[in-house]
């Protein structure tokens, strides 16, 4: 009797490019269809696990490093020997990477897996289309990634003008000539576009053949790997921050401080919500949402940059503490609340605005 295999999909992209937005919106798509969850996280509190949490059959987080560098397949294997457990039932398994994984690493690292149950499902590349082009000239290892991606998410749609979501495009197509990509806001493509790209399907086969150079060991380009330029702070507190310090600090933080992410708790009348902050570059939102019953309130945050000084930023937060918080008032949060956006990428359960994926040299003019 041959058992059927598992495909096991990767999701790769640059910091702060929408993988964890794009997980939860094809997970709120995917109620059919039972999915295991590997979350990596860079830094040692996995805020992308748990914005992933309770919206998937079986997660696994990772935090601490890139799975991109073990040494050999042995943790995936664990992992993956978890989630292929029959009684699960799992029936697709998605690979959340770092944002600063190396796509080729991963690939072989799930290649030379000893797990007979799971099937290569292929690398999709998340790119922020506001932020790609910068990126790149910092990173130009960036076009590597995009080369190993089977498909292109162009996130971010909403954040450039058609001109520049061209430009990107025509980039794209430079970079990776026929591979498929399709353009997205707030991570919304089509769970098929992922889960069942079958043959004859947009974006052509689900498992391609690989070529030699994906496979073969690359020792060479270890050193190469994004993350060994860049370095994570966490920074926890159980007291709540004030909203008017915390607001100097996000104004004030290094160029160098490319992403920051995590749940921080004001202590400002009226406002006893849940605030996720992101950001990316010079992009900051809250989004607010109300805590779990019983769930602690506290700030938690991970910061990832190149050339921080991790004393300084946490010695900085350590300040913006309310030392009174009975002396914070309402009002203290109108500068926080300038950045709120309510979550959309939340509110489109069932209606994706979604758009086929087209070959990239299709936009491709010359
Ligand atoms: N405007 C806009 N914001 C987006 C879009 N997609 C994601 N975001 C926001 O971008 C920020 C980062 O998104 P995430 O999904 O956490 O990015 P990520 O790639 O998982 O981040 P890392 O795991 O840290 O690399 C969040 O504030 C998202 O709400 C989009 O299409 N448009």
């Amino acid at each position: 009797m041959t058992t059927r295999r598992i495909p096991v999909v990767l999701v790769t992209g640059f910091l702060g490019s929408g993988k964890t937005t794009m997980l939860n919106h094809l997970l709120r798509g995917s109620v059919d269809t039972r999915i295991g969850v590997i979350v990596n996280d860079f830094g040692s509190i996995n805020i992308d696990a748990m914005a992933v949490a309770g919206q998937v059959d079986s997660m696994i987080p990772i935090e601490n490093g890139c799975l991109c560098c073990a040494a050999d397949s042995t943790e995936m294997d664990e992992m993956l020997a978890r989630l292929t457990e029959p009684s699960l039932g799992i029936e697709v398994i998605v690979i959340e990477a770092s944002g600063l994984a190396e796509p080729q690493s991963m690939i072989r690292t799930l290649l030379s897996s000893e797990n007979e149950h799971i099937l290569y499902g292929g690398l999709i590349e998340v790119v922020d289309a506001a932020e790609f082009e910068n990126t790149r000239e910092r990173h130009p290892e960036l076009d590597r990634h995009v080369r190993a991606a089977d498909a292109v998410v162009l996130n971010k749609a909403d954040r450039v003008s058609e001109q520049e979501r061209a430009r990107v495009l025509e980039t794209l197509a430079r970079i990776a000539p026929g591979a498929p990509v399709v353009t997205a806001e707030h991570g919304r493509v089509d769970p098929g576009f992922l889960f069942d790209r079958g043959p004859g399907a947009p974006g052509g086969e689900r498992y391609r053949q690989l070529s030699f150079a994906e496979v073969c060991t690359d020792e060479h380009d270890w050193h190469e790997h994004l993350h060994h330029a860049y370095q994570s702070v966490e920074f926890t507190a159980d007291r709540p921050l004030d909203p008017r310090r915390f607001l100097e600090f996000l104004d004030g933080r290094p160029a160098g401080l490319y992403r920051m992410k995590g749940f921080i708790h004001f202590a400002a009348p009226g406002h006893d919500r849940k605030f996720a902050l992101h950001a990316v570059g010079s992009y900051l939102r809250f989004h607010p949402s109300e805590w779990a019953p019983g769930e602690a309130r506290m700030t938690q945050l991970v910061m990832i940059g190149a050339g921080v000084d991790a004393e300084a930023l946490t010695k900085e937060l350590t300040d913006c503490v309310a030392a009174a918080p009975e002396t914070i008032a309402d009002q203290h949060m109108m500068g926080i609340l300038r950045y709120v956006q309510e979550r959309t990428d939340e509110l489109d359960t069932d209606e994706p605005d979604v758009e086929e994926p087209v070959p990239a040299d299709a936009s491709h003019t010359d």
